[in-house]
């Protein structure tokens, strides 16, 4: 029996075509179907992984943008697609307060199969929607099948549950994914310290986005890979192996009694940074032999830190450099975080992921135009996508600023934006003011405020249509079986 499925020519065939042939991967054809299970499952997600494409395409070169926010659960996101909504946006923080047992803030601690599970759920709930639209005969129907984009996270472990995540997502019925370089289980906003976010390697970050890209294409997937771009927020770093960290990797040039690791107090740790004159390895060389930098770039280049340091000993024997010292606790070393580290990775990703993006806890004008430009630079056509997670005033003093900042930023190529948190905050709102309501004014208020408002939207569907809706399916399948109850 010839299967074209598990043949070597096929996937070839396929990685040359319009929608892979700009990934470059670092493993073979043949490799790839060895690893291929007998039959594909990847129907629904290639469907929705093309239209996504198209729509960023699309935005990329008009330079206008798809706005998307998170759903909490299928209402809002048929309301999402009622408003003209293009892409949904399946986020990691929104899953800690409410796909989890014990919810709490986002720090990615959930268990692996949370985000397939959540995306899982959206993909059926846009299917129920499609099929009782279609069975309505409205002619709109494909318009409730949105592409879903879901959070990845770093991966949550190494290579096997990053495989084995992206399996569940294609499962599910993703579209894309994105995946980030933090190392799981340290991702906290809490600042203390003045630490942020721990970045992991270079070499594991692509060992990382490899792991993802072979698991889609094992299972012959179009659905996209995001990388979300971490280094510019990262203080820390796990490993100093990778010579492509070296410029941002910190390291103390004064000499103190104490290393970093052993300190007690917040205080205590504070002092030993500034007195530990934190920098990266040519900084310090240049700043004590001016003269010979250039020798020792010459020498150094391409050469991890510690080989580095090496060659910096001999040529300057009084030069004092170390990144051991700024270890912290759990022997992270301290990382110089700023947009040249992700614009430098992200150019390194791309040859495995179609989309760019610089997550940004704050809107921050100068990090994310630096961004676009430095990744436009060197890949003019790459789509970038970027989150607006942190507020703005509520004092309105930069409101001009904000009316305009989609159309700009979509200007920069910024084709996806999101705002993550936006449905949950909405749902907060809508949901005071019906509790308040039902308090003060009983079932009557709910009627006036909320459920004759609900019947009144005739856009494609009622808003009511979670409860009532289904029956159409149900009076449909009772004739299909002869109303036999
Ligand atoms: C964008 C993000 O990945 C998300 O899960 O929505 C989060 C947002 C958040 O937790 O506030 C993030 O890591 O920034
Ligand atoms: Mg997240």
């Amino acid at each position: 029996m010839t299967n074209q499925w598990l043949s070597p020519e096929t996937v070839k065939a396929w990685w040359s075509s319009a929608t892979q042939s700009a990934i470059n991967r670092p493993y073979t054809a043949e490799q790839v179907v060895h690893l291929r299970d007998r039959f594909p499952e990847n129907v629904a997600s290639n469907e929705m992984a093309l239209k996504l494409r198209e729509i960023l395409e699309k935005h990329r070169v008009n330079q206008t943008v798809n706005i998307t926010t998170s759903p909490l659960e299928m209402s809002s996101q048929q309301m999402m697609a009622e408003a003209g909504m293009e892409t949904v946006y399946v986020s990691g923080g929104l899953a800690s307060f409410t796909a989890v047992n014990d919810p709490s803030s986002d720090h990615a601690d959930y268990t692996y199969d949370t985000l397939p599970k959540k995306v899982n759920l959206l993909h059926r709930a846009q299917l129920l929607n499609e099929r009782i639209a279609r069975v309505k005969g409205n002619p709109d129907a494909e318009k409730f099948m949105l592409p879903l984009i879901a959070d990845a996270d770093s991966g949550f472990g190494l290579y096997t549950t990053v495989m084995k995540l992206v399996k569940l997502f294609v499962q599910a019925g993703v579209a894309g994914f994105h995946m980030d370089d933090l190392f799981p289980g340290c991702k906290r906003f809490d600042g203390k310290d003045g630490e942020a976010w721990t970045i992991v390697p270079t070499c594991e970050l692509l060992k990382r986005l490899t792991a993802a890209r072979l698991q889609l294409d094992i299972m012959g997937s179009e659905a996209v890979i995001i990388y979300r771009a971490d280094p510019h927020s990262a203080s820390r770093i796990t490993s100093s192996v990778d010579a492509r960290d070296r410029p941002y990797i910190l390291g103390a040039t004064v000499p103190l009694p104490r290393e970093y690791a052993s300190l007690h107090t917040s205080e205590e740790r504070a002092q030993w940074k500034k007195d530990a004159a934190l920098k990266c390895l040519d900084d310090a060389f240049k700043e004590c032999c001016p003269n010979l930098y250039e020798e020792f770039a010459a020498r150094s280049k391409g050469l991890p830190i510690s080989e580095a340091q090496r060659v910096a000993l001999e040529l300057a024997p009084t030069l004092y450099f170390s990144c051991d010292a700024a270890r912290n606790a759990s022997g992270h070393y301290a990382y110089r975080g700023c947009i040249e580290a992700s614009v430098d990775r992200s150019i390194l990703a791309a040859d495995l992921v179609e989309v760019l993006w610089p997550n940004a806890s704050t809107y921050d004008p100068q990090q994310v135009e630096g961004y676009a430009k430095g990744v436009h630079a060197v890949l003019p056509n790459k789509w970038l996508g970027y989150n607006i997670t942190g507020a703005f005033p509520a004092d309105k003093s930069r409101d001009d600023e904000v009316k305009v900042l989609n159309t700009k930023l979509a200007k920069l190529g910024y084709c996806w934006q999101f705002m993550p948190l936006a449905m949950f905050t909405a749902l907060g709102v809508m949901a005071k003011r019906t509790a308040v309501g039902l308090v003060e004014g009983g079932v009557y208020n709910y009627l006036e405020n909320v459920s004759r408002p609900a019947s009144a939207d005739k856009g494609a569907d009622s808003v009511e249509w979670w409860y009532k809706k289904p029956a159409v399916l149900t009076d449909t399948a009772a004739e299909v079986i002869g109303d036999c109850l």
